[in-house]
């Protein structure tokens, strides 16, 4: 996936461009830094988003370019998504829930793609290739270069550490939609991905998220009684929306979806 991702990067620009694009409901584009709409300061990444589920309605737009990009990344894809349903299996066997209870809750639920490439920087200390931010879906599964790190997550006490590419293994990130599903029992971490004027990196994001509809609240079974939820119920829909109407970089998007008894 790593090797067929690098060769589309390497694609001369004018083969790139035809699926350029910086409009964050596109369902194929290849964008820059995260959302140029919205920014100020630029981020040193180049991106290929895809949406991915279910399959047979995005495979004929997806890059023909590489030839071999369809198939790798088709079937790369249909195993992630297993691998993430298993997780969130696992993930709500450990909340004390049905082992269904999250796949029921997110509904028939989409998976993107983003296909991350970040140059090689002479200054890398004056930017960043992503910066510090949550994953607004519900589960993450990362593959990382297996050669160049990057990828740091903030632990309690504001100190930022490196995860370190690890040969044969991904790294799964919570996202915002676990923590208001588990009402803040799981926690969607901050992450950032930094830049080196040495090598170029790439990373490869699978993001299995509710479908718009689905409305999400903290489940009945954790809220302890007499307690209120930490977070109102809203739709999947509403809080993709208000996430790309920001910028990274700024509060959690989840501060915006807190319950306050007024607006119910
Ligand atoms: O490049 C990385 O390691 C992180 C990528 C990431 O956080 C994302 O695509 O949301
Ligand atoms: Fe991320």
């Amino acid at each position: 996936m790593m090797a067929v991702g690098l060769q589309f990067f390497r694609l001369p620009p004018e083969e790139k461009e035809k699926l350029y694009s910086d409009e964050p409901s596109k369902k194929i584009r290849l964008s820059t830094s995260f959302n140029v709409r919205k920014e100020t300061v630029h981020n040193w990444r180049d991106y290929l988003r895809l949406h991915c589920h279910p399959l047979e309605e995005f495979l004929p737009e997806w890059p023909s370019n590489p030839e071999s990009f369809k198939e790798i990344a088709s079937e790369y894809c249909r195993e992630v998504r297993r691998l993430g349903l298993r997780l969130l299996g696992m993930i709500s066997l450990s909340l004390g829930l049905e082992e269904d209870y999250i796949e029921k809750a997110l509904g028939e639920q989409e998976q993107h793609m983003a296909v991350n490439y970040y140059p090689q920087c002479p200054e890398p200390e004056l930017t960043y290739g992503l910066p510090k931010h949550t994953d607004p879906n519900a589960l993450t599964v990362l593959l990382q270069d297996p050669s160049v790190a990057g990828l740091q997550v903030l632990k309690d006490g504001g100190r930022w550490i490196a995860v370190n590419p690890r040969p044969n293994a991904f790294v799964i990130n919570l996202g915002d939609q676990l923590q208001a599903l588990s009402n803040g029992a799981y926690k969607s971490v901050w992450h950032r991905a930094v830049v080196n004027a040495a090598q170029e990196r790439m990373s490869v994001a699978s993001f299995l998220c509710p479908c718009n509809s689905a409305v999400i609240s903290p489940a009945a079974g954790l809220v302890r009684d007499g307690d209120a939820p930490v977070y109102r119920s809203y739709t999947y829909d509403e809080y993709y929306n208000k996430f790309w109407s920001r910028n990274l970089d700024q509060e959690h998007c989840l501060e915006f979806f807190r319950y306050a008894p007024q607006l119910q």
